[in-house]
């Protein structure tokens, strides 16, 4: 039916449904589990999910279980038997690290080696894609179908999840309209949507820039800390005023402010990679320990953006060859890097010299 939600649009829901601490169905032919995010379970949900037939277990990333003392037999992930006593706050210190030190404590936990562990996987990716810790419990579910519409429930196909994690959801421009700028009083911004409802993009072109000629451009991943606050424990804010007052000075130029947050892991996972890094693990360590990738950003966001504005070539404001590496792979020519080194301080030596030993970054 055309006004049933399609399957991306049902992961959108899936994600928001985590968030809110709502459970989700994944199922893969008769099997299926119903799963709720270990950060935002209630303690009524929590019950609830008790009382079915079969015994929870708690999803976590195999990095996760090494620091917790648990085996992972799955390779990648352990699924723990979750304990009849277990609650929200147990739940939330076996998935968060950034607790470790407050809450040492969280043994012995017995996983489990029987059956599959590949509709659990699944969970974890869509809990990660909702931007919560990877965590999640999980029960067995008998009858899917009767259970889903019962209860009014998202359900999804675990093929299905994969397939367009992978991929972006396509952007249309919502608006756009004349900002005078410090920089340039010859400022527009552009405000783009995807069709799945998630996180909205924004453009700030400066001046008429020449399509035909590679534009002076910068790809800027938001930073609520280092843009607005004036954060010293990164380069982001003087980044992005000193690529707008390059383009200002050159009278044209292409911002695009993309809203990846903490390297794409959203605020609350950044600030509990701060925490970690007090407790002296490295921007990369404490991504990893937290369950993600070191950076989950996606560039293709950004030539998918350039093309829809008409241009095909820049000369690119960064130290990041992944940007320059992915402009290419994705059709937009990188005709120069304009090397971007601005705002450092004492307390952002260690993570730019990090961001040059593990992630490649130009000095
Ligand atoms: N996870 C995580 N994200 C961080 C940390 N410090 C800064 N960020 C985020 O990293 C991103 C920085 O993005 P960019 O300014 O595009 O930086 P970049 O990848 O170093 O590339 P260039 O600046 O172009 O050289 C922003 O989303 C910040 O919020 C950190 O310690 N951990
Ligand atoms: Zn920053």
């Amino acid at each position: 039916m055309s006004l049933a939600p399609d399957i991306s649009e049902l992961i959108a829901r899936a994600r928001a449904d985590l968030r809110m601490g709502l459970p989700v169905v994944i199922r893969a032919g008769e099997r299926a589990i119903i799963t709720c995010a270990a950060e935002t379970v209630t303690e009524d949900r929590l019950r609830d999910l008790r009382a079915l037939d079969e015994t929870p277990v708690v999803t976590i990333t195999a990095r996760r279980a090494q620091t917790l003392k648990a085996r992972a037999y799955d390779g990648d992930l352990a699924r723990i038997v979750m304990p009849s006593d277990a609650t929200p706050g147990w739940l939330r210190s076996v998935a968060d690290p950034a607790d470790d030190l407050r809450a040492p404590m969280k043994g012995p936990m017995t996983t489990q080696r029987d059956g599959t562990a590949d509709l659990h996987r699944t969970a974890l990716a869509l809990v990660k894609a909702a931007h919560l810790l990877p965590a999640a419990v999980a029960v067995p579910l008998a009858d899917p179908s009767a259970f889903v519409a019962a209860n009014g429930l998202t359900a999804i196909d675990q093929d299905a999840v994969s397939e367009i994690l992978g991929r972006n959801s396509p952007l249309h421009e919502v608006v756009s309209a004349r900002l005078p700028m410090e920089v340039s009083e010859a400022g527009r911004l552009h405000v783009f949507r995807p069709e799945d409802g998630g996180e909205e993009h924004y453009a700030i072109e400066i001046g008429r820039p020449n399509r035909a000629a590679p534009v002076l451009a910068r790809l800027h991943s938001a930073c609520f800390t280092g843009d607005l606050m004036g954060s010293l424990k990164c380069d982001c804010g003087p980044q992005l005023r000193a690529a707008l007052a390059q383009m200002g000075a050159e009278g044209a130029g292409v911002l695009l402010y993309l809203n990846q947050e903490g390297r794409g892991i959203g605020l609350a996972n950044k600030m509990r990679a701060y925490s970690l890094q007090d407790q002296g693990f490295d921007t990369v360590e404490a991504n990893h320990r937290l369950g993600f990738e070191d950076d989950e950003r996606d560039f293709r966001i950004g030539s998918d953006l350039l093309k829809t504005l008409g241009f095909s070539a820049v000369r690119l404001l960064t130290n990041n060859p992944a940007k320059i590496a992915m402009m290419e792979q994705t059709g937009i020519r990188v005709a120069e890097r304009v090397p971007l080194r601005v705002g450092e301080t004492a307390h952002n030596t260690g993570y730019l010299a990090t961001k040059a030993a593990k992630s490649g970054h130009l000095l």
